[in-house]
């Protein structure tokens, strides 16, 4: 099963490393496939413009509604997909969010600039299609293209296939709703800093204790919302102990 990705953006080139490393072998073999279409092929003024002065007066320009209706017509013309527009007004994006699309035969990506995108190109495409206007983060970016490709990242690492263990997939941060702990390799001691004499014991059960204690001990401190957004029967004794 491939998923078929399209980007629609002023800026094609911002796009190009998604066809390096894991995620360019994954499109190499297939599992895959990468479209991004320069918006400004579908103007047809001698300025190219995308954007124009908003209603209502303010700061700023806004995208026009006609190039990117003709330009997600002549993209979505090869099949039925989901429309996401990134926007720091979105929905937040998770990894939930992730799985979820990685299911998904199509997705195509508009990426915003400047104030965004006329508000009746999401509501026009809204009626026939799933649109998701969505946020990576509370901070404003200059526009889609880098929220995009943190996005496809998030997605693609999820299809089989991409991932040499995909177990690690699965053991995701967040998969069981904490942070992960910390990792250490050779050299067992480094710069006078040792590696957790439990994690040579060779005592698995001593070490997947230590492990999750970290991992609570983590959460705690740096994202208790998470904590307190773990189901009722998610913390055992000996995790509450901690
Ligand atoms: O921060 B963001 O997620 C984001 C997304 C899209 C646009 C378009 C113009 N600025 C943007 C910011």
């Amino acid at each position: 099963r491939r998923v078929r990705i399209d980007v629609v953006t002023i800026f094609p080139g911002y796009l190009a490393p998604l066809r390096e490393a894991l995620l360019g072998r994954a499109i190499e073999a297939g599992l895959v496939e990468l479209g991004v279409h320069d918006l400004r092929d579908w103007t047809h003024d001698v300025h190219q413009a995308v954007d124009d002065s908003p209603y209502g007066g303010g700061p700023g320009m806004v995208m026009r509604p006609q190039v990117w209706g003709e330009a997600l017509d002549a993209v979505l013309a090869a099949g039925p997909a989901r429309l996401v527009v990134p926007t720091p007004a979105g929905r937040p994006f998770t990894q939930a969010t992730a799985q979820a699309w990685a299911g998904e035969e199509r997705l195509v990506f508009a990426c915003g600039r400047y104030e965004g995108i006329d508000q009746r190109v999401v509501d026009s495409y809204a009626a026939r299609m799933p649109v998701d206007e969505v946020s990576i983060g509370d901070y404003v970016l200059v526009g889609g293209e880098v929220a995009v490709m943190v996005m496809v990242e998030a997605v693609v690492r999820l299809l089989p296939g991409v991932l040499g263990n995909p177990v690690s997939a699965q053991e995701d941060s967040f998969s069981d709703g904490l942070l992960e702990g910390p990792a250490y390799t050779r050299p067992v001691s480094w710069r006078g800093l040792d590696v957790p004499e439990v994690l040579r014991s060779g005592n698995h059960a001593a070490i997947a204790r230590w492990r999750r204690d970290r991992a609570l001990e983590r959460t705690a401190a740096r994202r208790p919302d998470l904590l307190d957004a773990l189901p009722e029967d998610a913390l055992d004794r000996a995790d509450r102990a901690f």
